[in-house]
């Protein structure tokens, strides 16, 4: 099935041009709520189920359930505070064989919200909110079809009340709110009813878990990648990601400082030659520079070499404070990967004279006007380069501690230096980040999720 994350304006394109090869919108209806009914039957169990129907499709979607359940010999209780407005929904009402009442309470156990799916359009006040808020309250089960009703279906930002759900089903294709924040924290489990919608053209997609290899039987540490992450002003950061680094599958990895680093690894290599010689070894295949750089003019220069180097890079933490159009200028922007968490995204758009609202526009915008790869990290994860956008399923809320950016860059630069293109590089660093995250368990530091990181690429071989 595919994995496109669709807008609205491209779900409803792709809702034309199946009905444009001859499927109707009623059939559409049909197979998404009899779809959406098998999963509601699952998690009843034969227990009964109120179903909220809105004045849209969404609400269509509604009646299908609620007759598919009705006919199972399921105790329905519909409640729809107006009758339906289009034709297809009204189609689904009249097809349904019970009664309906217009407002709450509700009592029965399972809870089904199609109140409003992508269609909707402003503020939900009076009885729909009543309705959701007595949901918020409710200690019931709650699926929400297609999506949250009180969510925008591009940005994940709420119009109304939004009740945590158990399950949420996606129609046809995911929309950009199943993977940002907040409504993606508030789904639940999120399953996808593919109704044969044609969404090849997408742009957006759902990033799939890779696929990692051993070393080639005759590698040795160079061809493996030999990264570089450039230290500044503060010893702590990038140690943290040369730890990660070493356990992300890179062959060699060597901190560029020119201060002493006791508390350093043994098996790390420290380079204290003048930065500049250094960034001559023909050898290195990948930078990272950022992390515990500084922002002082030195530190400005030693992003500057690292660009002129023309060596593949990451850029992360104060790197991306720095970075303008100046340092940019004569550099590759596809060789380059920018990791920004949301305030590092609104700086580097403020630098570069990107106006956007939101943080997948301002990614999206960013990278369009610099062809860099931009890493918008958070607890909702964005991967823009290449003309794609890639969405990931939620990680680990302890990831929210300190150095956890850093561990991730090292891993990108890892990745970038094992041949990988910076998009690729990125995709396997999210994954590994969230093992790794998965793996350490609550409440861990910086240091134990990078030390996680080696057990991490086990789930990926
Ligand atoms: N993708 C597919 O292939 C398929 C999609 N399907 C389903 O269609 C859904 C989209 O349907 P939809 O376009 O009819 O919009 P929907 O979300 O029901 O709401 C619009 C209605 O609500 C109203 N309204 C809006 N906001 C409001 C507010 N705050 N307070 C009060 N009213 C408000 C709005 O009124 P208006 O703004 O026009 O005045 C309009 O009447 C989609 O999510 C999926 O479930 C399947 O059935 C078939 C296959
Ligand atoms: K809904």
């Amino acid at each position: 099935m595919s994995e496109a994350v669709l807008t609205v304006a491209q779900m409803v394109a792709a809702e034309k041009a199946a009905m444009a090869a001859g499927t109707s919108e009623w059939e559409l209806m049909l197979k998404a709520g009899q779809g959406a009914a098998q999963w509601v039957h699952r998690a009843a169990g034969g227990r009964p189920v109120t179903v909220l129907c809105g004045p849209g499709n969404n609400g269509g979607d509604g009646y299908v359930i609620a007759e598919d359940l009705g006919s199972r010999g399921y105790d329905v209780d519909v409640i729809a505070p107006v009758e339906p407005s289009t034709d297809t929904a009204r189609t689904a009402r009249s097809q349904f064989g019970g009664d309906t009442r217009e407002q709450g309470p509700f009592e029965h156990a399972i809870v089904v919200d199609c109140l409003f799916g992508y269609g909707l359009s402003r503020q939900v006040e009076g009885v729909y909110r009543e309705l959701l808020e007595e949901l918020s309250a409710s200690d019931c089960f709650k699926i929400a079809i297609d999506v949250p009703s009180a969510v925008r279906s591009d940005c994940g930002s709420t119009l109304g009340p939004l009740p945590r759900y158990d399950l949420t089903l996606a129609l046809g294709a995911w929309k950009q709110a199943h993977f940002l924040m907040p409504s993606m924290a508030m789904m639940g489990a999120k399953e996808l009813i593919d109704l044969g919608l044609p969404l090849d053209d997408a742009h957006g997609v759902l990033s799939s878990r890779p696929a990692l290899s051993a070393p080639a039987a005759d590698a040795h540490k160079y061809t493996r990648g030999l990264v570089a992450v450039v230290a500044g002003e503060m010893p702590g950061a990038p140690l943290l990601s040369c730890e990660a680094g070493m356990r992300a599958g890179a062959g060699y990895v060597k901190l560029f400082s020119d201060r002493s680093h006791p508390d350093a690894p043994a098996d790390l290599v420290i380079v204290e030659d003048d930065l500049d010689e250094a960034l001559e070894d023909d050898r290195i295949d990948a930078l990272l520079v950022g992390p515990g750089l500084g922002r002082g003019e030195t530190s400005r220069e030693r992003l500057a070499a690292a660009l002129t180097s023309g060596r593949q890079c990451v850029l992360d933490a104060d790197a991306l404070h720095l970075l303008d159009d100046d340092l940019l200028e004569g550099v590759d922007p596809s060789r380059i990967l920018l990791t920004p968490h949301e305030g590092e995204l609104a700086a580097l758009c403020e630098s570069f004279g990107v106006e956007a609202d939101g943080k997948l526009d301002r990614a999206r915008s960013l990278s369009a006007a610099t062809g860099l790869t931009v890493l918008a990290k958070g607890p909702d994860t964005i991967l823009v380069g290449e003309g794609t956008t890639l969405f990931f399923p939620q990680g680990s809320s302890w990831l929210s501690v300190a150095g956890s950016g850093d561990v991730l860059a090292g891993i990108c630069a890892t990745r970038l230096a094992g041949s990988r293109s910076p998009m690729e590089a990125a995709q396997d660093a999210v994954w590994l980040h969230h093992e790794a995250a998965r793996l350490a368990g609550p409440a861990f530091t910086a240091l134990q999720l990078a030390h996680c990181v080696k057990p991490a690429m086990a789930s990926f071989l």
